[in-house]
Parts: structure tokens; sequence; C-alpha cells
């Protein structure tokens, strides 16, 4: 991106909790096929700021396309992929960049907390409420069996929910400015989840979803 166009003002919102869900976890919680943990404040807003200040201007960002019926539609997102090896993801192969020192700094952080290692994250950049991500599920076969998904957010809160795929059970977060949601178990196999559009005038978010790939 050449220009930084998605400045905000105010990083950290208070935001609508129906599910009461944000409250501070330090054990998984179990549920219905599969397990979460969730950790609003896992990075300080002063560390956050500065994160999302350096992703945003130092990230290759960069639009994907799919093609849908001869149509090519550019996804409501801008991307990035890091990682020791290229990634296919919803019909697209991502090259991966290299690492650089502020994805180690986060990945190390993250690890420890999960005490897994992960080999590579998916940046999705949110520019506005017009931005979104569908229902899908992280259950690529390179992920593996039960694959621990750990998911880092910077900047303005967006709506997370998670939607089981035969009960329809609903769950969501409100996932804030330096917050930690990791998901484990067979969760991937059994539920969907999605960031969806929103009316509200929101800022830009980052968020990092970081991967094994086996
Ligand atoms: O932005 C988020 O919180 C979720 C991103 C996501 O689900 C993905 O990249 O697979
Ligand atoms: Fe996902």
């Amino acid at each position: 991106m050449a220009k930084l166009l998605y400045n905000r003002k105010d990083v950290y919102m208070k935001s609508y909790d129906p599910f009461n869900m944000s409250k501070p976890q330090s054990e998984f919680v179990k549920i219905r096929n599969g397990a979460y943990l969730f950790v609003p404040d896992f990075f300080d807003k002063a560390k956050s700021d500065y994160y999302f200040n350096d992703l945003i201007k130092n990230s290759e960002w960069r639009q994907e396309e799919i093609l849908i019926f001869g149509k090519t539609v550019k996804f409501p997102r801008l991307t990035a992929w890091y990682g020791e090896r290229p990634y296919a993801y919803s019909g697209i192969t991502h090259e991966a960049r290299k690492w650089t020192d502020t994805l180690l700094e986060i990945k190390n952080e993250v690890e420890i907390r999960t005490q897994s290692i992960f080999n590579s994250v998916l940046l999705n950049l949110y520019r506005n409420g017009n931005d979104s991500i569908s229902w899908h599920a992280d259950n690529e076969k390179i992920l593996g069996d039960k694959p621990m998904i750990a998911s880092v957010s910077f900047g303005a809160t967006r709506r997370f929910q998670l939607r089981h795929n035969a009960t329809k059970e609903k769950i969501q977060f409100e996932l804030g400015h330096g917050s930690l949601l990791i998901m484990k178990g067979e969760l991937q196999a059994y539920w969907q989840h999605q960031v969806p559009k929103t009316k509200k005038e929101v800022e830009a978010r980052i968020n990092l979803t970081f991967r094994t790939i086996t």
C-alpha cells in the first residue's frame, strides 16, 4: 500500500457484548465439538498501538480476487500472508513473505501463551465496516486434523461469530484492540465463523491468524 489510508482516530472502543463473552479467561472453554480461549487484553494498549501502526504501514497488503461464475470478485478486505510456505486458501495460493521482526515478536508471545508453535500467519485488513469475511471454517487439509488457530486483533473492535453446522448455535465475541482468541479441538470441523459487515462507523482493524501448515 503506497500511502497510509486507514488512520484511526481512537483505537479503543468498549462495545456491546450480549453474551458477556468478553470476560478474561485463563482456561479453555469447552463447547459442543471444540474449545476456545478468549483473552481480551492479551497485549496492552501501548503495545497494541505500536503493532497496529507497524503492521498497517509495513505489511505487503493486497486485494485478492476469486472467480465466481466467470466473474472476478474482489475480496472485501486486504490480505497478507507470512511464514515458511505458500498456502492455498479460498482457491488462491498465497505466496508467503518472510517473517518480519514485528510478526516474530507477536508470534513468540502467542506461542508462549498457547504452548504451541506456528509456522504461518494470515493478516486481514478490514478497512471499514464494509469489509468482512463470510462464513467459513479453517479446515484445509494442510492445517491437519484439529488445528489450533490463534487469532490476534488490533484496531477497531469487530464482531466475530461462530455457528455450529448442525445445531446452528451461535457464540459471538467482540474482538477488540490487543485481544487473543484461540480455537482448538474439532471446532473447525463442526463450526463456521465470520466477521460480518457493519453499518456502524468503524475504523480499520487488523487480524492475524497464526496457523501451522503441515
Ligand atoms: O478477522 C477475523 O477475526 C477472522 C479472520 C478469519 O477467520 C480468517 O482469516 O480465516
Ligand atoms: Fe477463519
